[in-house]
Order: structure tokens, then sequence, then C-alpha cells
């Protein structure tokens, strides 16, 4: 009786993926057709993402390097790991276990987060309202927390600490980024400062959970980041895929490293010289995997306009840039993104 009732209060967190996507399931399990493949058949596995030592940013005489190697990654990669990033992996673990009692609440609690936790936008995503087929859905749940809403959960102490000390020292890390970045391009060394506070950023917490038909849903759907740039901690667990020279590579997850990310916002103001890289996740079958995502975003009114001539891109604002994106993928299911603004 006790393993039988801890085994439902197990599972109570779990989202209902199986009774709501029954006829999705069905239909796509039932149907045998070239669309049938394993969904990451074409996964090279070698390639080493460029790990980067931000120490190095503290000498004098190794500072220009360091910032370099950044700036080439973000134009070869748009994607690469930081060491000795100088966030304590006491605020990371913390951030993940913390993650974890809230993945852990009942389903129908997490469904009603945003009034539980005083939020002004929604908060708890699962799985695709608009999936059509396996191919669109998500097999993730995540919390979306805005930087500017943290502050207001003070109902819930442990938690708001845990993602303030986790924002405030990821903002840092970002801002010193993109300006070295922006430094790189010629542009002002606090043109992030000057021109885009207050900022949008937010955080996703997010958990896969392990998933019977692995080889047939991704854990996230592939897509590139709205942001300027996006940090990413995560555990040991992997799955974590982007697209290199058109084929997709798998991420080695390093436990020392946090892994940065160049974001549309980025692409534009750079003139497409840093990419905003498609990248999604592997579903596991066994073993459930959490990562955190910081998204540094300008405020919605700032103007993103590349200082190069000539430009590839009209300018737009953060708002005009969601509003399309949000209509394309209701339309489309496809978020299109910068191409929408291409001159
Ligand atoms: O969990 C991951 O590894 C990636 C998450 C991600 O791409 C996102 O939250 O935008
Ligand atoms: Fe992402």
């Amino acid at each position: 009786m006790q393993i039988f009732k801890s085994l439902i209060s197990k599972m109570d967190h779990e989202p209902p993926f199986f009774k709501t996507y029954k006829k999705l399931l069905k239909k796509n399990l039932g149907e045998s057709s070239e669309n049938d493949e394993d969904l990451y058949s074409m996964v090279e596995r070698s390639k080493e993402l460029p790990l980067i030592d931000l120490e190095k940013l503290n000498h004098e005489d190794k500072r220009e390097e360091c910032m370099k190697e950044i700036s080439e990654a973000a134009s070869e990669w748009g994607f690469f790991q930081v060491i000795n990033h100088g966030i304590p992996n006491e605020i990371l673990e913390n951030m993940i276990s913390e993650q974890k009692k809230l993945f852990y609440q009942p389903f129908e609690d997490k469904l009603c987060a945003e009034a539980v936790f005083n939020l002004s936008e929604k908060t708890y995503r699962w799985g695709n309202p608009c999936a059509n087929n396996l191919r669109q859905l998500s097999w993730s749940e995540a919390f979306h927390f805005t930087l500017a809403d943290i502050p207001n959960m003070d109902q819930h102490i442990t938690l708001r600490s845990c993602l303030e000390s986790f924002a405030t020292r990821m903002a840092t890390l970002a801002e010193n980024l993109a300006e070295i970045l922006a430094l790189k391009l010629n542009m002002k060394s606090n043109h992030f400062q000057e021109n885009y506070l207050p900022p949008s950023s937010f955080l996703r917490l997010n958990r896969y959970p392990p998933c019977p038909i692995s080889s047939k849903v991704y854990g996230l759907l592939p897509h590139s980041d709205t942001s300027f740039l996006t940090i990413l901690n995560q555990d040991s667990v992997g799955g974590m895929q982007l697209m290199k020279d058109g084929k997709w590579v798998d991420v080695k997850p390093n436990p020392r490293a946090l892994v940065i990310n160049i974001g549309d916002l980025f692409q534009a103001l750079s003139n497409d010289v840093y990419k905003s890289i498609k990248h999604r996740v592997a579903a596991s079958e066994e073993v459930e995997r959490f990562s955190t995502t910081f998204f540094y975003c300008p405020n919605n009114g700032a103007v993103i306009q590349s200082e190069n001539k000539p430009a590839v891109y009209k300018k737009f604002t953060l708002r005009e840039y969601r509003k399309q994106t949000q209509k394309d993928v209701k339309n489309t299911g496809d978020k299109v993104g910068l191409p929408r603004f291409v001159l």
C-alpha cells in the first residue's frame, strides 16, 4: 500500500503527455512512412564546442586573445562554452535542486503557478498545444520567470532568493560578454548599458521527462533564441544538439562550463557577423534532464539596428519582433524569425 501510494505521488507531477496527445500518438505511431525514421539518426558526435577560459580576461597580456576567441566562436559557431566564469558552483547547483522541487509539485498545481507565485505573466508551459504531429511536440515542461517579476514572489522566499542570485550573476556575465562582442564589432564599449535598459531578460527552467518514444519526438523542438545571447546551465545528462555546417551536433555536457549562444537580436545587431544558430534537445528514454536558461534581452521598445552598411535587416523593436514571431508560430507552426526582417 505504501509503495503504491509513493508511486502515485511520484507520478503526480508528470504532465499527462499520453492522455493529452493520445490521438497524435496513435496516428503517428500507427503510420509507417519515411517520416517514421529515428529523428536523431543523422547526429554527429565528435565535434567539440569551443571552450573559453574567462580567467584570461583578468590578465592584461591574455585579455585581447580571449576577446578574440569569444568573437570568433560567436561568428563561426554561434555557440561556445565558458569556464572560470566567476559564478560559484553552489549557486548553479542550488538552482537545479530548487528546480527539482518545483517540477515535483503536482501537475495541477503547476498549471496555476502564476497565481501561486504572484507573477504577471503565464509561467508554466508543457508539450505543445498547437502540435499537429509528433514532430511538433516538445516532450518537456518549463517555468518562465521574468527578472522584473522575481522580486514579487514574497511568499516563496527560498525559491525567490535562489532565482535572484542565479539571475543577478547570469545578467552580469551576459552583459560582460555582450559588451566584449560589441567592442569586437567596433561599437562603443557601453553600447548595451546605454541603449537597452531596463532589460526584459528572463529565466527558463526546463525539465525533460523520460520519454518512452524518445526516437520519435523532440525534448525541445529545433529553434533559435530571440535574445541577444543566452546562457545555459545544465545537469550532466546531455541531449542538447546544435546545427553546425548543415549537420546536427551533440553538445557533450561539461560540468565546469556554461554554454553561451548568440540569439536573433545579436545576429541582427551585428549584421550577420554573429550567428543565431538552431538548436534542439533530444528526448531521452530513461533519464530525466534539467537545464536552466537565461535569456539576455533589451527592453521591449528598444530599437535593434546594425551600424554596419549595407544593413541586412530593417530596424525593429523587440516588441515588433515578438509580435511577428508569435503570429508566425500561430499561423505556420514555425517562428520564421529574422528572415521576415531582411531588407
Ligand atoms: O535545455 C537545453 O539544453 C536547451 C534549452 C533551450 O534551448 C532553451 O530553453 O531555449
Ligand atoms: Fe534555446
